[in-house]
């Protein structure tokens, strides 16, 4: 049996995204972990399905695979790539298109300059919500690693997410120390993570070592929780313009109010690179 997927990308993060409305596919983490290879298979960061939704106040389920075969919470980039791709295959003839994730409700918004605008819901900061072992929550946890100390932001986007503060993202140690705090015992669910760079009040450059993957050309919310981050330490002021390997991302955030944190607005874009067909 061939199975129709369609091969898309947020800045560079790329996706196979299939329509499990139409087709039917019993997706096992060893058939993702083959697919995803870049020379055995299709090559992807993550897969992303369109599934009907679960209740009457959704448009879409919006489920997501990270390369590695684990199904994750929320991906930003894959957000903006879905809101084009069920346009696209005429699956809505809706511009504001709500979709259920592991993580709760997001709007995905079709802007007329091909841009989309997300909605990604409210930033988490208590410990037990990231999920992060911390007496307290913070905005910045003292880690060891590898015998030396670190300081680190840490939120929940849905998904985990540690902040680090460097000077300069081309030289941060990403290749080291991602993979040595993506895999920290005190992350129980493992965790993306970000090295930010602060340009001025509403421009930062990024890169991230994503959960389950390695380093991605750009990750959505990653952007998020670092411009969130960035905020909350008096860094950064909305919006922000967060620059990545891939290219741009701008991020709103208004701040907590009677502790209650505002939503995150992305906007970005989102591209189609090929239609394909491959055997189930
Ligand atoms: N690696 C992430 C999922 C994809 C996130 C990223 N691609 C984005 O655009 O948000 C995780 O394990 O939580």
């Amino acid at each position: 049996m061939m199975l129709r997927f369609t091969k898309m990308h947020g800045l560079g993060n790329d996706f196979m995204v299939i329509d499990l409305i139409t087709q039917r596919a019993r997706l096992t983490p060893e058939l993702i972990q083959r697919w995803a290879d870049r020379r055995f298979g299709i090559g992807f960061d993550q897969l992303l399905t369109v599934e009907p939704p679960r209740g009457p106040e959704m448009d879409f389920r919006y489920r997501i695979y990270n390369a590695d075969g684990g199904e994750v919470e929320n991906c930003g980039n894959g957000a903006r790539c879905f809101a084009r791709f069920v346009v696209d295959q005429q699956l809505t003839r809706k511009r504001e298109i709500r979709v259920e994730t592991a993580a709760g409700p997001l709007t995905l918004t079709l802007a007329d300059d091909g841009r989309v605008r997300v909605d990604m819901g409210q930033p988490r900061f208590e410990p037990e919500r990231i999920p992060l072992k911390a007496t307290q929550v913070a905005t910045a946890y003292e880690f060891e690693l590898n015998g030396q100390p670190i300081t680190l932001d840490a939120l929940s986007m849905g998904n985990p997410h540690a902040v680090i503060d460097v000077e300069n993202v081309d030289t941060a140690p990403v290749a080291t120390m991602g993979p040595a705090i993506e895999a920290h015992p005190r992350f129980p669910h493992r965790v993306n993570v970000g090295f930010l760079e602060v340009t001025d009040r509403h421009r930062a450059r990024l890169r991230v070592f994503e959960r389950g993957v390695g380093e991605t050309l750009a990750c959505g919310t990653g952007a998020c929780a670092a411009v969130v981050s960035g905020i909350r330490r008096g860094l950064l002021d909305t919006p922000v313009d967060i620059t990545l390997p891939g290219g741009a991302l701008t991020i709103e955030w208004a701040g907590e109010h009677n502790g209650a944190p505002a939503a995150v607005i992305m906007t970005g874009p989102a591209e189609r690179v090929f239609e394909g067909r491959i055997e189930l």
